[in-house]
């Protein structure tokens, strides 16, 4: 085997740049333990932001990143901190070489596999002759051939496999495939088919295609950490699978999700595929199903709780800033609500953490309803909002309504809140359950007589806006949507819950049952729906549409904290998006085939926020933020090895 030189094949397109990653050698330079911040966390239960004393302290943190930064020379990032953290700990400690095969080894590294489209000349240099046929065909020839070979498969499982397979293959080929297709194979990889494959995935294992942390690895998750292949890592999705989607507990069997949340960084959001990481926490399950299922591939115990867990959590967090720094994203995902809130709270103030389902969700549902409102006429302080589902999702969103209102009128944010409504499983949230309430329900607790029933609540309550976050199908009945079609010239109804079994409504009930004249979104896609000889085209309001920009704004910017500000910033970039074109066709969300140019939009605007909030370490900021998000942004071409 002859390995060939590291440059050719490292020296991606990665967030560099002027602000290169810190190197393990300049990361022991780093204050060993990061001041934890003064007082409360970036947002508190009632949803106060950062506070200025909180602020300037976390502004005192980005300065010492940034000394850090400024002694580094390094003419391009990525490749030469490879270098440097081979010459040092890394090598010391770890069995890998970086050198890169040839022959036959090359084409099984998915990683620089190329498959027939190496040329004559790389066929020689790289010992090939022979173990491929002599065709040569282009990457565009390639995706033609794998779209037909998907799109032979019936069974959406089947698709689902084909991918992984792909992406375990040919990385850059599974990339561009997936970026020239996007609104065709996003319903693969992602929701509906991956709450499927997450539910079969003991049964479809082939691969493990993340990092698994367990209880058994407990007091050694940062040798854990070290087992991983890639060092350079900038992003990482984290679940410990007890609400996949809407599905419920399924263990460590959630890991399809960091899988496909990062598979979408790399094609959505332009994220090297080298540094995203997928992580699954396996605590155990309390899913009996699985406990009991031979193709199980977690632990088979009851979860842990309490002490237990939350020890667990703080090394795996402790663990991860020790190994990647300060700058590195964590993004939460399909956590219960009980550990969400508070794990958010917890590290919100020390690491730079994001947890999807309440703020990306929050963010992507404030865009569609700011995009909604030029449908339906009025400001967002003019409409009254009403809620199935009153958990992460649900009240994530509303806190983001509420801020917003409050920054557009100053209006007390206390005052903002009654504008917003919430019901969950014991019926509307008012003042006379309060004492017995989850904290992060408590500041939806308005005065009103109890209500049980949600159509009860619309015909009470009379809201403009319905959304459903409540994980529950088929809870917006035909009764439900009539009333708000009944109230509403042009009702906005959102069913958010993942995937389409747990959607509150289809949108051909939407549009049925409104006779047409529902403003529909929903978490997971539906097909047009043709009524009354009009065609309407339902809107996808999934935190897809931001995370992946989000991410990418606060690598490229440094950013050590998020902020609430960010959020905002973001949910105004997408709405930005929506053309007259969009609206004419009653679209409140623009294509995702533009998701490329609307990510580098939003990365744009949070590193802007970042850099106005004093958040930022990449110093100078740059001139031209889209600029800058698009030459940040992975491109999956193939390169050509010399
Ligand atoms: O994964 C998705 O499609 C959206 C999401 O975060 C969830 O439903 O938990
Ligand atoms: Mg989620």
């Amino acid at each position: 085997m002859i390995s060939i030189s590291r440059c050719c094949f490292l020296n991606n397109v990665g967030i560099s740049g002027s602000c290169s990653p810190i190197t393990y050698k300049q990361r022991r330079l780093l204050p060993t333990s990061v001041r934890v911040l003064a007082s409360g966390p970036n947002r508190d239960r009632n949803g106060s932001l950062l506070t200025e004393s909180t602020l300037k302290e976390t502004r005192q943190d980005v300065a010492s990143v940034h000394q850090v930064d400024s002694k580094t020379t390094v003419s391009d990032g990525v490749h030469d901190v490879y270098e440097e953290d081979a010459a040092t700990e890394e090598q010391l400690v770890t069995p890998w070489t970086y050198s890169v095969a040839s022959g036959y080894s090359l084409l099984r590294d998915p990683h620089h596999n190329k498959g027939l489209a190496f040329n004559e000349k790389e066929r020689d240099a790289h010992y090939l002759r022979g173990l491929l046929p002599p065709t040569v065909i282009s990457q565009e020839l390639q995706v033609k051939k794998l779209m037909h070979m998907l799109r032979g498969y019936q069974v959406p499982l089947q698709k689902y496999m084909a991918m992984m397979d792909f992406q375990e293959t040919n990385e850059r080929l599974f990339y561009k495939l997936l970026i020239d297709n996007v609104e065709e194979l996003l319903p693969v990889v992602y929701t509906p088919t991956v709450g499927e494959a997450c539910q079969k995935y003991g049964s479809i294992f082939l691969r493990p295609q993340g990092l698994f942390i367990s209880l058994k690895e407990k007091g050694k998750i940062l040798e854990v950490l070290r087992n991983w292949p890639e060092k350079n890592i900038q992003v990482i999705v984290v679940t410990d699978g007890e609400r996949i989607l809407g599905l419920g507990d399924l263990g460590c069997q959630g890991m399809g999700i960091p899988i496909g949340k990062l598979s979408l960084y790399t094609a959505l959001g332009g994220v090297r595929p080298s540094a995203c990481l997928p992580i699954t926490i396996d605590v155990g399950t309390n899913n009996e199903w699985l406990l009991n299922d031979e193709f199980y591939i977690g632990l088979r115990q009851r979860r842990a709780t309490g002490q237990e867990y939350a020890e667990l959590l703080h090394e795996f967090m402790t663990a991860v800033k020790k190994n990647y720094g300060e700058k590195v994203l964590i993004q939460f995902e399909d956590f219960a609500n009980h550990n969400a809130f508070d794990l958010l709270e917890k590290y919100g103030t020390t690491h730079l953490v994001f947890n999807d389902d309440i703020q990306g969700t929050a963010s992507v549902v404030l865009a569609g309803v700011v995009a909604a409102l030029k449908l339906v006429g009025g400001n967002l302080a003019d409409h009254k909002f009403l809620f199935l589902g009153a958990g992460e999702a649900g009240t994530g969103i509303a806190g983001l309504i509420a801020l917003e209102i409050s920054k557009q009128t100053n209006m007390p944010l206390e005052e903002a809140r009654k504008r917003i409504w919430l019901v969950d499983s014991k019926g509307l949230i008012v003042k006379s359950r309060l004492e017995s309430l989850q904290h992060f329900k408590k500041p939806w607790a308005h005065d009103h007589e109890p209500i049980k029933e949600l159509v009860d609540a619309v015909n009470g309550i009379k809201p403009t806006v319905l959304i459903g976050t409540s994980g529950v199908g088929r809870t917006f009945t035909k009764e439900v949507v009539e009333a708000m079609a009944a109230l509403n010239k042009k009702p906005v109804i959102f069913a958010l819950s993942n995937p389409t079994s747990q959607s509150e409504c289809t949108a051909e009930e939407a549009y049925t049952w409104s006779k047409g004249r529902a403003i529909f979104a929903s978490g997971s896609p539906f097909d047009p729906v043709e009524y009354d000889g009009k065609v309407f085209v339902p809107g996808q309001a999934n935190n897809a549409y931001i995370f992946p920009g989000f991410g990418l704004g606060l690598i490229m910017s440094g950013t050590i904290r998020v902020h609430d500000d960010m959020l905002l910033a973001a949910s105004e970039a997408l709405a930005a998006q929506v053309t007259q074109e969009n609206f004419d066709k009653g679209l409140i969300y623009p294509p995702f085939k533009n998701i490329r140019k609307i990510s580098a939009q939003i990365a744009a605007k949070v590193a802007a926020k970042a850099y106005d909030l004093g958040l930022a370490t990449c110093l100078p900021q740059p001139k031209d933020l889209v600029k800058h998000a698009e030459k940040c942004m992975y491109n999956p071409a193939y390169r050509s090895y010399r």
